[in-house]
């Protein structure tokens, strides 16, 4: 596995277009080997020319493209030794599950040997050992997939696994068990996965690292918990989490900062003149609360909804919508009038949609 480096990349699809309408803006990135990413965003962002770029289906307009340090820019795909898996199962009907796995090994000219052994390893890590012997053509559109996946995880000597939204046409029900798959079997044959998909839940239950872009521009790159923990702009924090962060207009002209004329308490200190500051704080940690106290507010419930084993509460304050997400067990409060508490070290400022300091 290796080392892949985007080096000042930028990509237009109309040569003389300005820059704001690339596709991809100059861009310095490095997939470490042997690591999982997931490239993530809405559509039209530039996901799929990232990953064309290194893969070789687009040469880039400007920049380069190493693969342990190798320029590679200029090669087309097949001389680029990587794997791909696509949307839709690219599998040989007429070839039997275990021919299909073997097939990749058979055109690099491994042994016998050596081919069972992996594609045994791989068929026992994604549960397809009991179908082996099936044709390919009779399986389920699932199944198909999984082979794709297999086919793409199953030879350790490529430079990466390159995959373009490989789950769109998994049934839902099965969706969770393939991330689970794929996590797992990533995790035993620890190749370099570059993963692109618009679904942020996908990016994040999955990648080791996950990399938001917006408008051909990388936003933000970092672990799911970075990334949750400590979204780099707004943008970023409505993308990531669901429901997505709070972001609450606060108060900054004198003394302490203010949510409705009472006192928020922050773990951080800006200059005082920043204007217009935000605060930004997860669903997950606001508390529907009975007793004031510190960093407490007063608050109109307003709906509830539900959301699997959870429960979004949301909840007026200062005339802004706060949304708390709750463990269904802890129910739903009796009245309008309820407390809401926005723990101190969970709190973070944002000023013109940008996170102005670590917390
Ligand atoms: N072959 C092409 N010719 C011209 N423009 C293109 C081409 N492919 C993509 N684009 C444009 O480049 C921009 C980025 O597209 P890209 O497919 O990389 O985004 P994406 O994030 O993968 O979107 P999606 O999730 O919808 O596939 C979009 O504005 C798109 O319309």
């Amino acid at each position: 596995m290796a080392q892949l480096d985007i080096v000042d990349v930028a990509h237009a699809y109309e040569p003389d277009a300005e820059e704001e309408r690339w596709a991809l803006k100059p861009l310095n990135l490095t997939f470490e080997s042997g690591k999982t990413y997931a490239l993530v965003g809405p559509s039209g962002c530039g996901k799929t020319t990232l990953l064309n770029i290194l893969s070789g289906l687009v040469t880039p307009s400007r920049g380069q493209v190493l693969f342990d340090g190798v320029d590679v820019t200029a090669l087309p795909t097949k001389a680029r030794n990587i794997a791909q898996v696509f949307q839709f199962p690219v599998i040989y009907k007429s070839m039997t599950v275990y021919e299909n796995l073997a097939f990749p090994l058979q055109c690099r000219r491994w042994d016998r040997a050596r081919i069972d052994a992996k594609v045994q390893q791989v068929a026992a890590a994604l549960d397809l050992r009991d179908r082996l012997g099936q044709p390919a053509r009779g399986l389920t559109a699932d199944d198909k997939q999984l082979i794709s996946l297999g086919r793409g995880l199953v030879r350790d000597d490529v430079a990466a696994v390159l995959m373009d939204e490989p789950l769109t046409v998994i049934d839902p029900q099965l969706k969770h068990m393939l991330r689970r798959k794929i996590r797992e079997i990533t995790e035993q044959f620890r190749p370099t996965v570059i993963y692109v998909t618009h679904d942020q839940y996908e990016a994040m239950s999955f990648a080791q690292e996950v990399l938001v872009m917006k408008d051909g521009r990388a936003v933000q790159q970092g672990t799911p918990e970075q990334l949750f923990e400590a979204p780099s702009s707004t943008y970023v924090g409505y993308f990531i989490g669901s429901p997505a962060m709070n972001f609450l207009t606060v108060d900054n002209n004198d003394g302490p900062f203010a949510l409705g004329g009472r006192t928020l308490s922050v773990a951080w200190d800006i200059p005082r003149s920043t204007t217009e500051v935000q605060v930004g704080v997860r669903p997950e940690y606001v508390k529907v609360v009975t007793d004031p106290g510190h960093n407490t507010f007063p608050g109109r419930l307003l709906g509830v909804r539900d959301h699997g084993a959870q429960r979004v509460l949301e909840v007026e304050v200062a005339g802004q919508l706060v949304r708390a997400k709750t463990p269904r067990e802890e129910g739903v409060p009796a009245g309008e009038e309820v407390l809401v508490h926005l723990p101190r070290a969970k709190v973070l400022p944002y000023t013109e949609g940008r996170l102005i300091l670590q917390p």
